[in-house]
């Protein structure tokens, strides 16, 4: 594979006005992230550009699927927000379908005794919330809707093509110092600086957290934000598994999917055949026992760089590009049919246990996330607990179960089946997301997991970099980082 072959003489296009398309980019990493972003480099960059994505394991990534005796269910990314749009449309662009996720009663548990049970009736969950917490429910509901409807601003940012070069800059784009302000703290300080009680923070918002993030409220505010809109009501998933979005962004992108492990990125001086010596990044790639190299114009890295996710070397930069240390969160997700023990739980036996998932307090004590009912990626339903049918039920914990933990939770099960993952980032406010612009041509995706992760923010990210790569690449400086966007764009229809 070479870089040279398809661009057009340099000289006649810098005549013209325009500088030379650049003949091979690469995208590494083909989950949620780089497909995207290898679907928008093609619309940037027109037909002609050359788009390898490499890949060392399935295509998918994190959105990924268990087979339980014959049927498919998620094992990683799983519930989409009715407002995440980039979502929407490839689904909707793709030829793919949408399902509504399962969204049954939920129940609060603290190792002793369920501390909140939700009721099928709305009053009585009214009632219930405002008994409980006062009117702190409907507050948090307003925070949350108040942060999303800024977040909405980047898809009229980005339908007009601006990119931006860092995540807090895209952020404060979004709100300005406020919402940069969330990203800062925890979700802990700007809760309680807003006077909600430990009672609400501990029984409500923190069973939230573990469920989405496995963390606790130490979090950012801006992904407590994220995980607590993984609440609202309409989430949904996609038909078939979402990975499938994946697999036809890379289709209709018409890029070449390599199946190899990047091990090192390298800038190298190429001369063409011109005689003009031109800078290209060398990237080496093992597949199989095979070690290969290929050059390119530009590379997008859209993995989680550091040594238990990647491993990617990055050779000889002047500067160095800097070390990436950040620690991923092990999760396992457990997938079990079986009959639950409903008695562990509450008083009551599974006939007279109505709750489709239970989350957990913060007591070290407890060796689960949450547990919750499951439907198989092809079913739009609300699957029901009942006595004589074994459901399939997803449990979430910091460590993969053993049998004695499976045998508390379950009077009986048929099949278990679990997938280890290091599924986000471990949130520390006050922290610096990575940067995107690693080097001259060559960005970076997945810092954006910083301020939050989920399929849509994964999605934004590709865009952005397939963006700022185009305007870089062809020196339009005035879309990127642009100050007031949304003052600006307000008056444009
Ligand atoms: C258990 C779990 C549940 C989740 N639930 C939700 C949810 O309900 N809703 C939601 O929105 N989000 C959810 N998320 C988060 C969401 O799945 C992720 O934010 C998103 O999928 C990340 O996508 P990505 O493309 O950025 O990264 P990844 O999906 O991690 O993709 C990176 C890809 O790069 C490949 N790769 C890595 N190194 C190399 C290399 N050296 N060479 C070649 N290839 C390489 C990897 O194999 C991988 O396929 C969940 C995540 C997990 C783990
Ligand atoms: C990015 C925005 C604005 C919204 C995303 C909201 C959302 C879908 C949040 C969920 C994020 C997440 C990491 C969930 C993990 S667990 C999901 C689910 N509860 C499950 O049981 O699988």
């Amino acid at each position: 594979m070479g870089c040279w072959g398809t661009s057009p003489p340099s000289a006649l296009l810098k005549s013209a006005g325009l500088q030379r398309p650049p003949a091979c980019t690469t995208v590494i990493g083909a989950g949620i992230g780089g497909t995207s972003a290898a679907y928008y480099l093609r619309q940037k960059f027109g037909k002609d550009v050359k788009i390898d994505v490499f890949e060392k394991g399935k295509v998918g990534g994190r959105l990924a699927t268990f087979n339980v005796q014959g049927q498919e269910f998620e094992s990683g990314g799983s519930v989409i927000h009715p407002l995440n749009l980039h979502m929407k449309r490839f689904v909707k662009d793709l030829g793919l379908s949408a399902v509504q996720s399962p969204s049954g009663l939920v129940g609060v548990y603290n190792g002793e005794t369920l501390v909140y049970e939700e009721s099928s009736w709305f009053i009585i969950n009214m009632i219930k919330l405002i008994w409980h917490y006062g009117f702190q429910s409907l507050r948090m509901h307003m925070w949350v809707e108040d942060i999303l409807d800024k977040f909405m601003r980047i898809y009229r940012y980005q339908s007009h093509d601006y990119a931006f070069s860092s995540v807090e800059k895209l952020l404060h784009s979004l709100g300005g110092d406020d919402y940069l302000g969330l990203f800062n703290r925890s979700l802990l300080e700007t809760l309680q600086k807003a006077g909600f009680s430990e009672k609400f923070l501990d029984e409500i918002i923190t069973p939230v957290m573990r469920v989405n993030y496995g963390q606790t409220t130490n979090i950012n505010g801006f992904v407590g934000a994220v995980s607590m809109s993984g609440t609202d009501p309409g989430l949904w998933a996609v038909k078939g598994g979402n990975k499938l979005v994946c697999s036809r962004l890379l289709q209709a992108s018409r890029s070449n999917l390599v199946s190899g492990l990047v091990m090192s990125i390298e800038e190298k001086t190429r001369t063409k055949q011109t005689g003009n010596p031109s800078k290209v990044y060398e990237v080496v790639y093992q597949t199989g026992s095979e070690t290969h190299s290929d050059f390119y114009d530009i590379v997008l890295v859209a993995t989680p760089l550091n040594q238990k996710m990647s491993n990617i070397n990055f050779l000889n930069f002047d500067p160095p590009i800097e070390e990436f240390h950040q620690h991923y969160e092990p999760l396992v997700t457990t997938l079990i049919k079986g009959e639950l023990n409903s008695t562990v739980f509450s008083s009551r036996a599974l006939n007279e246990f109505h709750l489709g998932t239970v989350l957990t307090t913060d007591n070290p004590d407890l060796f689960i996330n949450s547990i919750g009912l499951v439907s198989p990626v092809e079913e739009d339903s609300n699957p029901q607990p009942k006595a004589d049918i074994a459901h399939v039920w997803k449990i979430f914990s910091a460590a993969p179960l053993t049998k004695e933990q499976i045998l508390k939770l379950f009077v009986s099960y048929d099949y278990a089946v679990k997938q280890s993952w290091l599924a986000y980032p471990h949130y520390t406010p006050p922290e610096k997301c990575p940067s995107i612009i690693l080097h001259d041509r060559l960005y970076y995706l997945n810092g954006i997991e910083f301020a939050a992760s989920a399929m849509e923010m994964s999605a934004i990210a590709g865009y952005n970099a397939a963006l700022l790569a185009y305007h870089r690449w062809n020196g339009n400086t005035h879309m990127i980082d642009q100050e007031d966007l949304y003052e600006r764009l307000k008056t444009e229809l």
